[in-house]
């Protein structure tokens, strides 16, 4: 086993990602026994301690089925018609097989503009993060009503990459119909031989992968990319076969299948440099001294109660900065409520919070995670 392998399967949060082209029958319907079976590994994954988000694919195909269709749509409101046909039958599919062990699951349909823009990242973050907590699993799958791009390029790979940086999870599962990465598309090279490991985001990789099939058209090359943007948030991926028997306990327990692509940072050491590298800074807390030594000295969060003034008008998940009384700037990092609540929060207990807001978000105003020492 090499580190990469041990430290992965030491990984407590997992991002699986199905993809159409083993979770459908060709794309005609799902592969129902197929889905049972994942479907009770990650049982046995919960078992174990391990927290799962799954992304799948299938809609359009099971909605193919569905609507009698011959073959799969051509047109763009075509696609996404059947897809909102199939897309009940996928999350019913998935329900009545974690049924069986007792989990719930939830169905969570997202789009790339919702993990772009800042406020919606942030929403969509705590409802799979509350999710999470709550003990379901999130069934994540496109807005595909509304995406064009992704349907008509038949790509979830992308969208499994951001959901991996949005829940933070340190590893991303990809299963496909190949086992791994090859130099050289298996299907066309009798030839080509599995990469075991690489480096996220190596550009001599992407020169390896060619296209997708017919139903699944992304391929090896969005795969890749998902791999690249996983890395970001400090996650490994390892793209593998989902034929492979007990693939998922597998690989969670280390062992050596498909192809690992592996990040250069951790989790936190990522997030924390993406936030030293941003420059814009749109407001400022004024902290009081008990506040200014229990961020330098115990790495703690900050709570409202330490906050004696709010300068400058700024959104949730802005960058803030954080100063002393004599102004000198100590931390910067994410917060959680705009200037308009701080100004109503600061200086009171998180107790408060819902007496003062109506509501209560988190109880920190700036999660240690989301904040470093300058
Ligand atoms: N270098 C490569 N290694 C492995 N598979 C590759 C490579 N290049 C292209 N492929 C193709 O990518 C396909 C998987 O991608 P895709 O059809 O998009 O699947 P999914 O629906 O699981 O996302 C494989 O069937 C394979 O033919
Ligand atoms: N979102 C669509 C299709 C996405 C898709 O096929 O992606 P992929 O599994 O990456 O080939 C669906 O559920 O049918």
């Amino acid at each position: 086993m090499t580190n990469t392998r041990t430290k992965l399967s030491n990984s407590r949060r997992w991002v699986i990602k199905l993809g159409s082209a083993i979770l459908t029958n060709n794309g005609l319907g799902l592969r129902r026994e197929s889905l049972a079976r994942w479907a009770g590994q990650i049982a046995t994954l919960r078992e174990q301690g391990h927290e799962v988000v799954l992304v799948s694919s299938g809609a359009v195909a099971e909605g193919v089925v569905r609507l009698g269709l011959k073959k799969r749509p051509q047109t763009v409101h075509e696609l996404q018609a059947t897809a909102a046909v199939g897309q009940m039958g996928l999350i019913q599919a998935y329900e009545s097989c974690f049924q069986q062990y007792g989990i719930r699951t939830a169905q969570v349909l997202l789009t790339h503009d919702d993990i772009t823009n800042r406020e919606r990242y942030l929403n969509a973050r705590s409802t799979l993060r509350t999710l999470i907590d709550f003990g379901v699993i999130p069934i994540v799958n496109e807005n595909d009503t509304v995406a064009t791009e992704e349907i008509r390029f038949g790509d979830n790979d992308t969208l499994a990459g951001l959901v991996t940086n949005l829940v933070e999870a340190p590893a991303l599962v990809i299963l496909t119909d190949q086992d791994g990465l090859y130099n050289r598309d298996p299907r066309r090279f009798a030839d080509a031989e599995l990469v075991s490991e690489a480096s996220a985001g190596d550009p001599e990789l992407e020169a390896m992968a060619g296209e997708g099939t017919a139903l699944g058209r992304g391929g090896m090359t969005t795969k890749l990319r998902a791999a690249a943007a996983a890395a970001k948030s400090g996650a490994d991926t390892v793209i593998a076969s989902g034929q492979t028997y007990d693939v998922l306990l597998r690989i969670v327990a280390g062992e050596p299948l498909g192809t690992l692509l592996t990040a250069s940072r951790s989790p936190l050491a990522a997030r924390k440099q993406w936030l030293a590298s941003q420059s814009i800074v749109r407001g400022r807390l004024v902290l009081d001294d008990g506040a200014v030594r229990v961020l330098r000295e115990q790495g703690r969060s900050l709570l409202a109660v330490g906050v004696k003034k709010v300068e400058g008008e700024f959104a949730r998940g802005e960058i803030v900065a954080c100063c002393d009384s004599a102004g000198r700037d100590i931390a910067r990092g994410l917060v959680n409520y705009d200037a308009a609540e701080t100004r109503l929060i600061m200086g009171q207990p998180s107790s408060r919070y819902a007496e003062l807001l109506g509501y209560v978000d988190e109880p920190e105003l700036i999660h240690r995670d989301n904040l470093i020492i300058v």
